[in-house]
């Protein structure tokens, strides 16, 4: 954990976009530290006012302590315009993500950046966070607004950004530009992880046999490729990528992880709870009404749907009540996969932290197993990977306790100072799974990263 140097001053300013520009359209042009984004809209963070890293089974209470200590009593300084009052994320907001395992030997994050761009439902804005140290030196006959004014405008120029009468703008060499797409000017290329293909079917056979010695009944075995290019990956084209063609799914960054989640671990907004839960896949080259029949119809994609609902559910039920969940699932239909999904609701019985409730939902079945002690230890021996901030929670948390946390599914950690990402899938293991249709489905759920990264899939 590191300390937060100094004390921080906060101003949110309700802006314009450009004419029919999301925030995702702005990516290309932007260096992000973070990124939460659905359908165009959500948050872009920029630098970093504060950035703190942490590790081990203490690594949830930690974040949420310093959440507590240094970004919570932001809520009360940090004057909201009355039009963002009420809107989740808007003020100072970090984003963080959170390694699978205690053991990782990789960090958990929790960023906040100095500039965090928002939108929500049309309304959008900027966050600038700055030490107030920074504001010590102020011109003469300046007062404190219009020295964080100044201050404001600098960041934004930081960044490549410009503001005039409330109109946000990208700047590039001094030049105002529309939002444009563009990919990334890398060259990529495949090459083998941790271990071979063989190695994950070794892993799957021997993943069924432990499920038929009824030492368990799930469990999610993952297994990695690497994406190398020839110069650091700039991750605001391979972002807005991801944002365009996987609309329906959370596009992420936080520290090293980055990628396009479809599955929500839980999302709190003041009391309530909701949560977005997948387990059972087919593959998107298969028709709508097909796919409906293999998972609604297949007593083994319900049951290893089932479990991941059921976890969620029963790992929830100490910190919150009325939990409903969605009966039957429904089918998700993505462009690559389709998926069955259950949506639970719920409340928070008390004033648990946001971040400890991550902690209590994680790790679902979805992607650890049934029971979870069991399937977790037979996990690290048969996977042999650290999957560090892959299947961990993602997301954001304000200062009022607002968050969104999704599992760091479909995406990538970033490695060898950008210039590499490793990618990693996984699959339910049940009764009855097939180590090649497993296999199969693992470059399935990688294809949103390989397409964003320009790699054709093998
Ligand atoms: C573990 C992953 O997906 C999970 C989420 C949805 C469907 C899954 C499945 O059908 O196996 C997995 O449980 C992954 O994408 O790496």
């Amino acid at each position: 954990m590191t300390a937060l140097p100094g004390s921080l001053d906060v101003t949110t300013l309700v802006v314009d976009l450009p004419r029919g520009t999301t925030l995702a359209d702005m990516l290309p042009a932007l260096d992000p530290s973070g990124a939460w984004l659905l359908r165009g809209e959500g948050l872009i963070g920029l630098g970093s006012a504060a950035h703190v890293r942490t590790r081990g089974a203490e690594r949830f209470a930690e974040l949420a302590e310093w959440h507590e200590q240094h970004l919570a009593p932001l809520a009360q300084e940090s004057q909201l315009p009355a039009e963002l009052i009420g809107i989740p994320g808007a003020g100072p907001v970090a984003l963080t993500s959170i390694t699978y395992s205690s053991t990782s030997a990789a960090d958990s994050h929790l960023i906040l950046p100095e500039l965090i761009l928002g939108s929500f439902e049309g309304t959008a804005w900027i966050t600038a966070v700055v030490r107030a140290s920074a504001l010590d030196e102020t011109f003469e006959a300046e007062d404190d607004d219009a020295a964080m004014l100044r201050r404001v405008h600098g960041l934004l120029a930081k960044h490549s950004l410009q503001l005039k009468d409330r109109r946000l703008s990208l700047v590039t060499a001094g030049t105002e530009v529309q939002a444009s797409r563009s990919g990334g000017a890398a060259a990529t290329s495949l090459i083998q992880g941790t271990h071979s293909e063989q190695h994950y079917l070794r892993a799957v056979r021997a993943g069924v046999g432990a499920i038929g010695h009824r030492r368990l009944e799930k469990l999610v075995l993952a297994r990695d490729v690497v994406v190398a290019a020839d110069a650091p990956l700039p991750t605001g084209p391979v972002l807005a990528a991801l944002a365009a063609d996987y609309t329906d799914c959370w596009t992420y960054l936080a520290g090293d992880v980055l990628g396009a989640t479809p599955e929500m671990l839980v999302k709190i907004r003041g009391q309530e709870l909701s949560a977005r839960v997948l387990a059972g896949t087919v593959d998107g080259s298969t028709g709508l009404q097909r796919a409906r029949t293999l998972l609604l119809e297949d007593p083994k994609q319900r049951d290893e749907h089932r479990l991941a609902a059921q976890s969620l559910l029963d790992q929830l039920a100490p910190v919150a009540q009325h939990l409903h969940a969605q009966d039957p699932p429904a089918v998700l239909q993505l462009p690559n996969v389709f998926h069955l999904s259950t949506d639970v609701t719920g409340r928070l019985t008390a004033q648990t932290p946001a971040l400890l409730v991550a902690e209590r939902a994680h790790p679902t079945a979805a992607i650890c197993g049934t029971p979870t002690a069991t399937a977790a230890e037979l996990i690290s021996t048969l996977e042999g990977l650290d999957r560090g901030a892959f299947s961990g929670p993602v997301g954001w948390i304000d200062a009022y306790g607002n968050a969104d946390f999704g599992i760091a599914l479909r995406g990538g950690i970033l490695e060898e100072q950008g210039t590499q990402v490793r990618l990693f899938a996984g699959c339910g293991i049940v009764a009855g799974s097939d180590p090649e249709e497993e296999l199969a489905e693992t470059w399935a759920k990688m294809r949103p990263m390989l397409g964003a990264l320009g790699v054709h899939q093998p």
